[in-house]
């Protein structure tokens, strides 16, 4: 592997952005450094210990983790590349969207629902570069509710408990804001030694934020100092959310995991590298990978493991070109089934979203000028508004009791001042929806409160389309499908809307547009069936899929057990976010990395004899 020269930059910048990337690109190195090649050789009929499938937050975790054995010969193949600048600058991470760099997903169409999207289809942005998803994504750093690690718990996986889930965040993490570590409580939440920076932004619009902050805890959702270490309680909590950022660069698992351990002799990393099967022989044994480099197909062994982190659409689809799924559906695409596996692609869960768009008379317009100054501020001291990614870093989560032990409902909050591009990040919609939601940027500032269903009932599927491994399975997400999700979403939205009556918003005027949507157009504005049919035909995704290669004990329903190993087959485990059983309550990277942290572990504890440095950390 050389790793030696500079990064290179995707290129696709919106206008918006053009002028400052080329300033970037010119004054590239003295940027964050980086490898900038992975032009490791593999030989065809190479063996190694173990091939992890996929460098993205699980599995970069997992290469890091096993390579720190210095016997064991580890092998990464990631299909994408290594991230480009883009990647590194939080506020640039959109322009990554629909490039070589993202796998441009696209779920099939709702037939009946989702209207005002373009083809009643959701866009699936997945990362396809070193880091996966977490060198494109939003960079919260949420961990979730113990309610959730309960529930994984309860559903038959022992070493999923809340306390063991905790050490092993802890294990990840490496707090770096020290105005937060002064807090006893938030001190001892983290862990200080772990690879993952997690810090807070180094700009935001405090001002706002502060406010709006106040704002929801004036209707009830409590403002705390830190959302990680508090218990959730009463109607919610809000507040300012961690972010996997280090000094105003991203802090994708790339940059976290794999950069440290890219000079290890015995970790050979490969981009461009996209596996098309896993061997599995008839005794169920997989025994190595069939991998496309550049275009010429090889095939590689393990002498003891191949670990599958492809995420949670790659993985069902790798493991169903491998005779490892649902014996019907594999043989109606001439697929010999090896294993049964009737789970393997279900249980699809994600995160809804819906904008609440409100418009406010809030503070001046930002015009070219400034973005051009925070350029210089960028490159000066990684400050300025391309040190943030568009969605605030203020977040809340509440519920429709207080009796609840965990949240419902997620709101992210984005603001677009007067006058700006908008488009670009919410152009799912059709033009007709997309410029009544746009219609008062002229002259007003938006407030977008994104209101997200955190445990949604619906549970939606991926399938092959073809045996081709190069085509694209099917993503039914199913949004909606279940009509509790539709009653959810129109209770949640309900509270988060009473956010105009309270002082702040009052003074700027607050108010909620009605977005012209045809279906919608006969109900009275606000009401429960205007409210109804906007969740119908405006949900969209928050970009959390799980569950798709679900851990659980009886392989009826689940497709890997208690210790990520895949049912019926030996040498094969998976590590990702199809594992979780249910969603957490929030954003899916932090739990995600956590899983390829208790994984590695559980892998090393095998074939190592205990690896913890607590006894019995898992079961
Ligand atoms: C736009 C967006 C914003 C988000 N924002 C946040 C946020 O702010 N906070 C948060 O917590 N979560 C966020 N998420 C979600 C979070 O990033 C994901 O849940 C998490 O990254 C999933 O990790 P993973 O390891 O399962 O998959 P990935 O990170 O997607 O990794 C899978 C890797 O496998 C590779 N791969 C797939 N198939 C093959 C193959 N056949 N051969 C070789 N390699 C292959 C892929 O290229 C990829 O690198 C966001 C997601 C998106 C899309």
């Amino acid at each position: 592997m050389s790793g030696d020269t500079c990064v290179t930059s995707a290129g696709g910048a919106t206008q918006l952005f053009a002028s400052a990337l080329n300033f970037l690109a010119a004054t590239q190195c003295i940027l964050p450094d980086s490898a900038c090649s992975y032009n490791d050789e593999v030989a065809n009929w190479e063996t190694f210990d173990f091939i992890v499938l996929g460098g993205g937050s699980a599995g970069s975790v997992v290469a890091n983790r096993l390579s720190e054995v210095c016997d064991w010969k580890v092998l990464l193949l990631e299909a994408g590349p290594e991230p480009p600048l883009e990647a590194d600058i939080p506020r640039l991470y959109r322009t990554l969207s629909k490039t070589k760099y993202d796998w441009h997903y696209i779920t099939k169409s709702n037939e009946d629902k989702q209207q005002a999207l373009k083809n009643s289809a959701v866009p699936w942005l997945r990362g396809k570069m070193l880091g996966g998803t977490s060198s494109i994504n939003a960079m919260l750093y949420v961990r979730g509710s113990d309610y959730d690690f309960q529930s994984w718990f309860d559903e038959g996986n022992p070493s999923w408990s809340p306390e063991n889930v905790n050490y092993y965040f802890k294990k990840a993490e490496n707090l770096q804001d020290i105005k937060l570590s002064t807090d006893d409580i938030i001190y001892d939440t983290y862990g200080h030694e772990g690879p993952l920076v997690v810090n807070s932004y180094n700009t935001t619009n405090e001002e706002v934020i502060q406010n709006v902050l106040d704002s929801y805890d004036y209707i009830g959702i409590k403002k705390v100092p830190d959302i990680n270490a508090v218990k959730f309680q009463g109607h919610g909590v809000c507040g300012k959310s961690r972010v996997t950022a280090r000094n105003g660069v991203r802090e994708s698992t790339y940059r976290a995991y794999l950069k440290k351990a890219q000079n290890r002799s015995n970790l050979k990393i490969i981009t461009n590298a996209f596996v098309t099967k896993i061997l599995v022989n008839e005794e169920a044994k997989a025994y190595g990978v069939e991998v496309d480099i550049n275009g010429r197909r090889k095939n590689v062994l393990v002498k003891l493991e191949v670990i599958l982190s492809g995420g949670a659409i790659n993985t069902p689809q790798i493991l169903m070109l491998s005779g490892i799924g649902p014996k019907d559906h594999l043989l109606s695409k001439n697929i010999p089934c090896i294993v049964d596996l009737p789970g393997v692609g279900k249980n699809l869960q994600d995160h809804l979203s819906i904008p609440i768009p409100i418009y406010v008379d809030e503070s001046e317009a930002e015009d070219i000028a400034d973005q051009m100054f925070d350029v210089a501020k960028y490159l000066y001291n990684k400050t300025g508004y391309l040190a943030h990614v568009f969605l605030s870093d203020a977040i809340a989560f509440f519920s429709r009791s207080n009796e609840m032990k965990y949240p419902e409902f997620q709101s992210h909050f984005a603001i677009y001042r007067k006058n700006t591009t908008v488009r670009q990040f919410i152009d799912v919609y059709t033009d007709d929806v997309l410029n009544s939601l746009i219609r008062h940027i002229s002259h007003k500032s938006l407030f977008s409160h994104n209101f997200n269903v955190l445990h949604p009932h619906s549970r939606g599927k991926i399938y092959l389309n073809t045996s081709n491994p190069y085509d694209y399975p099917i993503i039914d997400a199913n949004y909606l499908g279940d009509e509790r999700d539709i009653e959810d979403s129109v209770d949640g939205i309900k509270i988060l809307t009473k956010i105009i009556d309270s002082p702040y918003y009052k003074s700027i005027n607050a108010f909620i547009p009605r977005i012209e949507i045809p279906q919608c157009n006969q109900y009275e504005f606000l009401s429960d069936l205007y409210w109804r049919c906007y969740v119908i035909h405006m949900t969209s995704t928050m970009s959390h899929p799980v569950g798709t290669a679900k851990m659980g004990p009886s392989s009826a329903d689940s497709v890997v057990d208690n210790l990520l190993k895949v049912h019926g087959v030996r040498g094969l485990r998976v590590i990702d976010a199809s594992v979780m059983p249910f969603e957490t309550s929030g954003n899916t990277n932090a739990p995600t990395i956590m899983i390829g942290e208790m994984g590695s572990d559980m892998i090393k504890d095998e074939y190592l004899g205990k690896s913890l440095s607590e006894d019995d950390i898992y079961n």
